[in-house]
């Protein structure tokens, strides 16, 4: 059953406003299309951060629990910090537009758990033009790889433009797939000017220690009280 997040509507859900920066645990959005390593880098996220913050994760799919089941099964995190959303839908609808599902979820979380630090929402894998609702995650990584070539940075979209990370994934098949990593790191500097771009192949570092020193100082940043950086407009 879905809680009511009409604004306005007085209730203890009731939305829009953004919560202060602090004064819940902060939600990350991760997105990007299928198969980028999404599922592979919340799990990355969950071994490196787990010990030293309490974390849950909401997993998307669209007909199945998918990921949520591989993430129990690969015991990142106790079962019970780990929901499933099924979207019945395409994946950018249930965290870009309809965030309710996603809304209960965390909550469920968060009330569950009253000490969360940290809250990984994964949205199903979609295409460049997927984007998470500020109302859902107050930042958010956008997750390609380069198995579609080179060329997909320069093909922008609000995903590659305006996530406040940008991660190209799967950096060791770079030569098997003939893409150039510096034409990837020049066009993504060129469709997202001074915002971060993450270079990673989760096979050569599981700690994702880049994505990871990232994370850190977004949770500091919003423990801290300070805003997190907005979505900016354009893309
Ligand atoms: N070679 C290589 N494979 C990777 C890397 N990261 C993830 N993979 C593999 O890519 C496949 C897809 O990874 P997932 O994490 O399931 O991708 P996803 O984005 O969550 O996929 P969906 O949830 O279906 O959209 C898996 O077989 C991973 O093991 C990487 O850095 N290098």
């Amino acid at each position: 059953m879905h809680r009511d997040h009409t604004p306005g509507n007085g209730g203890p859900s009731a939305r829009p406003q953004p919560s202060a920066p602090g004064s819940r645990a902060l939600r990350i959005g991760v997105g990007g299309p299928v198969g980028s390593g999404k599922t592979a880098l919340v799990a990355a996220l969950c071994r490196v951060l787990a010990g030293r913050f309490s974390l849950a994760v909401v997993t998307n799919d669209i007909y199945t629990t998918e990921d949520a089941d591989f993430l129990r099964a690969a015991g990142v995190l106790a079962a019970d910090r780990i929901a499933a959303v099924q979207t019945g839908c395409c994946p950018h609808t249930a965290v870009r537009d309809d965030i309710s599902g996603n809304l209960d979820a965390v909550e469920d979380l968060e009330a569950a758990h009253p000490d969360l630090d940290l809250v990984l929402i994964e949205s199903g894998g979609d295409n460049l033009t997927m984007t998470f609702s500020r109302g859902l995650a107050d930042v958010q990584m956008f997750v390609i790889d380069v198995s579609g070539g080179d060329k997909v940075p320069r093909k922008g979209g609000p995903g590659v433009s305006r996530s406040d990370l940008l991660v190209i994934n799967k950096t060791d098949i770079a030569p098997q797939i003939g893409a150039d990593l510096a034409v990837m790191d020049r066009d993504a500097a060129r469709m997202r000017p001074g915002t971060p771009v993450a270079f990673l192949s989760l096979r050569e570092t599981p700690d994702a220690d880049v994505v990871t020193a990232w994370v850190l100082d977004r949770l500091a940043a919003w423990r801290a009280g300070t805003p997190v950086p907005a979505v900016r407009a354009g893309g």
